[in-house]
């Protein structure tokens, strides 16, 4: 990527280590047998008042917690994925290392919903609404706090969390209002986290497992992955959280600086191999067949167990109202179908009575599910993926290619592509209405941004477009775009800096001029 001289270096700086408080909701507040068993709907948890005893962390105490509540009785396994469950008796503890069906195909994590069932919505809104802000362990975390939905038979004490999700949903009043006409328009920030993506939702329950699988002497020495820069941030932040080790196949020169960072500091086994995206990928998945490494992309659907959680939270931050619709950026495409599960499962469980439909958005220059999806579904072909500054979704021969085809037809989908122009010129936009967002979301926005100018999301339409990494790991395309440094491309939107002589007169001089532009028009 380019870089200017209009602007400095990068500068590093140090963020204040993070002191938990102790609070509320505890353990106790999850179901038990004994309200199973006479099968009435329990009433809602009490959130209880308590303090943590002086020698205790907030792991120990959910371990006591935990020895005193009774094993509440729901499960989860591996099936091959949109399988005829009358037709097939293959299943899976997610105790084993699996990662394919016996003829080949993706598996999915199956609940035990009759169980899940034996309490109704608003058992579970309360409950859920009830852990969101505590730092009580795990249900602090956005993702642990729908731990009964996720992995629940995992001990609390092996799982790995830095308290992912939870994160914030954006009004874009003025990106909605000045640019689309729209007033109910809403941006989820699922790069605002741990490490600057939505990836930790899935790794923390990933890497969770792999904890536990490790202390049941199961042969996992470390966990590996084929990355575009953000699942390899995950992997290794939470891993090194662990202790476990950490190996991460990377496409050389393909991934942000920001990105090949994380996994370095984090103290991953890096390898930058001469390949895109699809060939990390194919080597992974030979590796991991034949060393004792675990999977960990999305093929792994115990990933898409934590990001269904954010479509989850969006429902919990609308008070569990439904959106009309959710815009997601698709890459290797497990996320669109952890969004449709996830809102999926609200509906079936009863928290809410309908689905939002589901936009899939991709960079047309890596837009094999948009070329799927344009010829009518019908048969798919991988493609070669072209450079594009959405460098994350990179990707032409995506894994969960039947998984989104599932969602996006299961939800009256529709997927988009935008161009390079259009996806740098839509984050321009965005930025200018204070937000910072990665290039994948103004993939989504411009998606967006095409089916309002079309009309098939209307004004006031309640919209929301999933954002999936921070800003800053985009850094060097936003200095490219703002220092025209783009071959071909008009960067229409460029707010380059001045450079101005630091005498009185001439910052006066430039500064009026700005002014004058600028007046209000009372
Ligand atoms: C920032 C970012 N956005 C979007 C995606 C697409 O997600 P998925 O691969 O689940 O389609 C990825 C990864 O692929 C990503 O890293
Ligand atoms: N964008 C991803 C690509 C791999 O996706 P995964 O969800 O299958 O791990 C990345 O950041 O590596």
């Amino acid at each position: 990527m380019a870089s200017s001289s209009l602007f400095q270096p990068p500068s590093f700086s140090v963020r204040s280590k993070h002191k938990p408080h102790f609070s509320p909701v505890t353990a106790s507040t999850v179901p038990s047998d004994s309200s199973l068993a006479n099968n009435s709907p329990p009433p809602p948890p009490p959130v209880l008042k308590h303090r943590r005893l002086a020698d205790e962390n907030i792991r120990d105490e959910a371990r006591r917690h935990s020895s005193a509540s009774p094993h509440h009785g729901f499960s989860a396994k591996y099936v091959p994925f949109n399988a005829d469950p009358s037709s097939t008796a293959e299943s899976y503890s997610l105790d084993e290392i699996v990662y394919r069906s016996q003829s080949g195909g993706l598996l999915d994590v199956q609940h035990d919903m009759d169980a899940l069932k034996n309490y109704d919505g608003h058992y579970w809104r309360t409950l859920f609404d009830s852990r969101v802000g505590k730092t009580t362990w795990p249900y602090g975390s956005g993702v642990w706090s729908k731990k009964e939905w996720v992995l629940p038979e995992i001990d609390s004490d092996d799982i790995i969390s830095a308290f992912e999700g939870n994160s914030n949903l954006f009004w874009a009043e003025r990106f909605g209002k000045q640019f689309l006409g729209m007033n109910d328009l809403w941006v989820k920030h699922c790069g605002n986290s741990h490490t600057g993506s939505f990836k930790d939702l899935g790794m923390t329950v990933l890497v969770s497992q792999v904890n536990r699988l490790r202390k049941m002497n199961r042969p996992v020495f470390g966990v590996g992955c084929a990355s575009t820069g953000d699942t390899s941030a995950a992997l290794s932040a939470y891993c090194a959280a662990a202790g476990i080790p950490s190996i991460v196949f990377l496409p050389a020169n393909r991934i942000s600086i920001a990105q090949l960072v994380q996994p370095i500091a984090n103290g991953a086994f890096v390898l930058s191999l001469d390949t895109d995206f699809d060939g990390c990928m194919q080597l992974i998945r030979e590796v991991t067949s034949e060393l004792p490494i675990y999977l960990a992309n999305s093929l792994n659907s115990l990933r898409l167990e934590g990001q269904k959680t954010a479509a989850i939270e969006i429902l919990q931050q609308f008070d569990w109202e439904v959106p009309d619709w959710v815009i997601v950026p698709g890459g290797n495409l497990g996320n669109i179908y952890a969004f449709y599960k996830g809102f999926h499962m609200c509906k079936e469980l009863g928290l809410v009575d309908r689905i939002p439909r589901l936009v899939c958005a991709q960079a047309a220059n890596a837009n094999p599910l948009y070329l799927h999806y344009k010829s009518g579904w019908t048969e798919f072909k991988s493609i070669k993926a072209n450079t594009t500054f959405a460098s994350a979704i990179q990707i032409g021969d995506p894994v969960s290619i039947d998984r989104a085809v599932y969602a996006l037809k299961n939800s009256n989908g529709i997927v988009e592509e935008a161009t390079e122009e259009e996806l740098m010129d839509s984050m321009a936009q965005a930025d200018s209405t204070g937000m910072f967002i990665c290039p994948h979301t103004g993939v989504a926005l411009t998606a967006l941004i095409k089916l309002r100018n079309s009309g098939v999301i209307g004004p006031t339409d309640r919209t929301v477009v999933v954002s999936t990494a921070h800003g800053l790991k985009f850094t060097q395309s936003k200095i490219a775009y703002h220092s025209k440094e783009i071959a071909d491309m008009a960067c229409r939107l460029a707010n380059p800096p001045v450079h101005v002589k630091a005498d009185y007169g001439s910052v006066m001089d430039v500064l009026k001029k700005y002014l004058l532009s600028r007046a209000p028009k009372y």
